[in-house]
């Protein structure tokens, strides 16, 4: 699944997160690459320690919080905390699979990478290139969003961010490990949700059926989540 979340950190909250990060100490982007994403990565980031990366990094988390459409579609169960890049003057980062486990310095915290996270932090009129290059089954998908607006795709699928030939691309990414770590059922479990959210604003929530359908999603949830 490739989903948008619109509007995940109003412009407020983009602009506060900014004013923390910009003024931090970004280093080479490869501190978190393995040996393969080494070789195509060059960007800047900060560093996972970074006092500004973890305070921005927990303003991430709780937007990500109070949004339904990203809980109803990652359903979440273990978030890599939030990391901060940036993209200029040519900088880009080849097509590359992201590695299947993350594990936090210090902590120890692990993370299977299901879901990968970028939200942009920078409006896309204020820079060229730096889309977020997708390979998916129905075709390759170029994402490109306003900022404050956040992608989620599988961290299994091919990627690639373009070189950024003019301004500054500033971005928040990271990974999720889901409950449902099969993409199709999640995708299915998504589907229905929708459909239940639907059906329950036209027909009400205690019609017969919707309360039979929501019984199902949860009974399919029950048998395909883990924790
Ligand atoms: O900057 C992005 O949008 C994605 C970065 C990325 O693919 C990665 O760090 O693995
Ligand atoms: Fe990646």
């Amino acid at each position: 699944m490739l989903i948008a979340i619109p509007d995940l950190i109003d412009a407020a909250g983009v602009a506060a997160i900014r004013a923390l990060i910009d003024g931090a100490e970004w280093v080479d982007g490869n501190v978190t690459s393995g040996p393969q994403s080494a070789l195509a990565k060059r960007n800047l980031q900060l560093p996972e320690e970074a006092q500004a990366a973890k305070q921005a990094g927990q303003m991430v988390l709780d937007a990500l919080g109070r949004s339904p459409l990203f809980i109803a579609a990652a359903l979440p169960l273990k978030i890599f905390p939030p990391l901060f890049n940036s993209y200029a003057g040519g900088q880009a980062f080849g097509v590359h699979v992201d590695n299947a486990v993350r594990i936090q310095a210090g902590t120890g915290f692990r993370v299977r990478s299901d879901l990968s996270i970028t939200v942009f932090l920078e409006q896309p009129d204020a820079y060229d290139g730096g889309e977020l290059t997708i390979e998916t089954n129905f075709g390759v998908q170029s994402v490109k969003l306003p900022a404050g607006h956040a992608v989620l795709y599988p961290s299994s699928s091919l990627h690639r961010v373009e070189p950024v030939t003019r301004g500054r691309r500033v971005a928040s990414f990271f990974w999720l490990q889901s409950m449902v770590r099969d993409d199709a059922a999640r995708q299915i479990l998504f589907d229905l949700d929708r459909s239940v959210q639907e059906l329950g604003g036209t027909l009400g929530q205690q019609h017969g059926e919707v309360i039979r359908l929501t019984g199902i999603y949860h009974n399919l949830l029950r048998r395909w989540a883990e924790s």
